[in-house]
């Protein structure tokens, strides 16, 4: 039966000779996954503001994979911006919107400016960049009756809202109901979404991240095992290939795509069926950890106010 039921239809997305666009293709997962894509024999275009990192990026890439990738500097709040940086660079088959940033804080003491500034990048950026690309991708698609893939970079917490990510979270889930809609908008032209689902995970931004993000957004973080950019790359790589809609990284992001599949689509009937035998049991483990949580922000609010 859920082999019947199981919407979008699978497909296989290739990479070798295609057009792979990808936003902050300059830095930490972005580089990575601009690299594996390389490897794998794509035209590669990376997009991102500084021009020095973008620089940076082509020279790596071409030492790890003798491939030339194409640079193009803008900022994704630019409307205008990108949709040159994307007449330029041409018709793309798979657009991955990974692009973000992230400040840690407790609301209370974040300033709007910075609340602003996550949704601005991380948010509305993404709309900018398939509202340039998608014209140009449908057309390519009739063309070629090639599939092709729209990838956008979640987050666990993007899942599950976590303390000191009110902002972060906010703009993250935001792109679920994006992801969600749009895969209804593009079905009938054989492009496939997918949404991405990283736990922490080593790069140049989570160092930075770190200087400052709240005691109690790292215990809770530290729920998930942390990954490396590499390792990342692959597993979303994978799933844009497999077209899928929402791709977990590690064992507890498969948990959480369990536990928070509801209404989602899905093309697979083999996780559809581990979703349907596991919802129950993961609504009980999900109610363990958000036990576990609270227990800590309880201990660790209670120790604080002792100390003065
Ligand atoms: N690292 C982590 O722990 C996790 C990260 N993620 C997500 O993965 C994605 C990548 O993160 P990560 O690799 O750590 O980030 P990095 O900070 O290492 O890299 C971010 C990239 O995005 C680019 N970028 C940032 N702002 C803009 C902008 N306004 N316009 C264009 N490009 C921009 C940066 O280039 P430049 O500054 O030159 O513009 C850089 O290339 C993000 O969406 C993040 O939310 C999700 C889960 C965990
Ligand atoms: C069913 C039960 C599931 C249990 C597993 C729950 C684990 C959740 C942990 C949430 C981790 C959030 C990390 C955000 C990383 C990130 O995006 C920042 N580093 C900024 O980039």
């Amino acid at each position: 039966a859920l082999a019947f039921l199981t919407r979008p239809r699978a497909a296989r997305i290739p990479l070798k000779g295609r057009h792979f666009f990808i936003t902050g293709g300059s830095s930490g997962i972005g580089l990575a996954l601009a690299t594996a894509a390389a490897r794998e024999g794509a035209r590669v275009s990376i997009l991102a503001r500084n021009a020095a990192r973008l620089e940076d990026a082509r020279a790596a890439i071409r030492l790890a994979t003798g491939q030339d990738v194409g640079v193009h500097q803008a900022d994704v709040r630019d409307a205008a911006a990108v949709a040159s940086a994307l007449d330029a660079a041409g018709p793309v088959d798979v657009l991955v919107c990974n692009h973000g940033v992230f400040v840690a804080q407790e609301l209370e003491k974040q300033d709007m400016e910075e609340v602003k500034w996550m949704v601005d990048i991380n948010l509305m950026g993404t709309f900018h960049l398939i509202k340039a690309a998608l014209p140009a991708m449908k057309a390519r698609t009739r063309e070629t009756s090639l599939p092709a893939s729209i990838a956008i970079m979640s987050s666990q917490a993007g899942q599950v809202g976590v303390y000191g990510y009110t902002a972060y979270s906010a703009s993250k889930f935001a792109l679920t109901g994006l992801a969600e809609s749009l895969q209804h908008e593009v079905v009938s032209d054989d492009i496939h979404v997918s949404l991405i689902f990283p736990p922490d995970t080593e790069t140049p931004g989570l160092v930075e991240e770190k200087k400052k993000r709240p005691e109690l957004t790292t215990i809770i973080a530290d729920s998930s095992g942390g990954m490396k950019a590499d390792d990342v790359a692959m597993k979303a790589l994978t799933g844009i290939k497999s077209g899928r809609f929402i791709i977990p990284c590690n064992f507890e992001g498969a948990m959480l795509a369990i536990a928070t599949s509801g209404l989602t689509p899905q093309s697979s009937p083999l996780i559809a069926f581990v979703e349907v035998i596991g919802a129950g049991l993961m609504r009980f483990v999900a109610l363990c950890f958000q036990w576990n949580w609270f227990s800590t922000i309880e201990n660790w609010c209670a120790k604080n106010k002792k100390h003065g």
